[in-house]
């Protein structure tokens, strides 16, 4: 059996929060408003400023995740900076039943769930150039506090120790300059056939 093309297959990105995921991906709805679907997480934690109930996230109570979670709606959940998130089964198919490739934005725990299931999705880890500039991004956003930068920092080094170990990625992104990282990122995006960034150092 010949594989799949690439763009036939799900895309999981993952990256430390406030690398810049976001930003990147609203570029690429913006440029193909109909090739790419998202697949919105449900989540307990509180909408930021903007953000609206099935748009960014499902916002759901602990009671109903929880309930999600007895019926086996997740093809993967975790708990993340003390919220926990999910992508439902159901998100996933209705994504794909449109024909549409469906993007996943995935943090470490749930990349490795993913791993488990069949979904035989593209791995896209987005980088930071540095941990000096990640921890900048997160203080510029201005939608954290200083306890929540400091957790976010906590779990970006282990989700970059993680992209550290061979094979956990197909390809790497380094968002250093925005203009360069989302050409790069579209073109993976699109299916194209390019190798991607290699993956700094990030030990300073
Ligand atoms: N290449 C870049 N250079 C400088 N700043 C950037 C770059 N890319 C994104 N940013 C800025 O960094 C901040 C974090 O970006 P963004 O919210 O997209 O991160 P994220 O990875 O989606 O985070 P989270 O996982 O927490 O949602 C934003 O203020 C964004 O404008």
């Amino acid at each position: 059996m010949s594989p799949l093309p690439d763009f036939l297959r799900p895309l999981v990105l993952s990256g430390p929060s406030g690398v810049g995921k976001s930003t990147l991906l609203q570029r690429l709805f913006k440029d193909y408003p109909d090739k790419f679907g998202f697949s919105v997480s449900h989540t307990t934690r509180a909408p930021r400023p903007g953000e609206q109930d099935g748009k960014q996230y499902h916002f759901v109570t602990h009671e109903k995740f929880l309930a999600l979670i007895q019926e086996s709606a997740f093809i993967e959940s975790a708990e993340f900076s003390g919220n926990f998130y999910g992508t439902s089964i159901q998100t996933v198919k209705e994504i794909q039943e449109k024909g549409q490739r469906c993007i996943l934005d995935i943090e470490a725990q749930g990349v490795r769930q993913i791993k488990a299931t069949d979904l035989n999705p593209v791995y896209c880890f987005i980088s930071p150039p540095s941990l000096t500039a990640l921890r900048e991004r997160l203080r510029g956003r201005g939608t954290e506090t200083e306890t929540s930068i400091q957790k976010r920092l906590d779990t970006a080094l282990k989700e970059i120790q993680y992209a550290k170990e061979p094979r956990v990625h197909d390809l790497v992104v380094v968002n250093d300059d925005l203009d360069r990282a989302y050409h790069l990122f579209k073109q993976i995006a699109l299916g194209e056939n390019v190798g991607g960034d290699k993956l700094p150092p990030l030990d300073d």
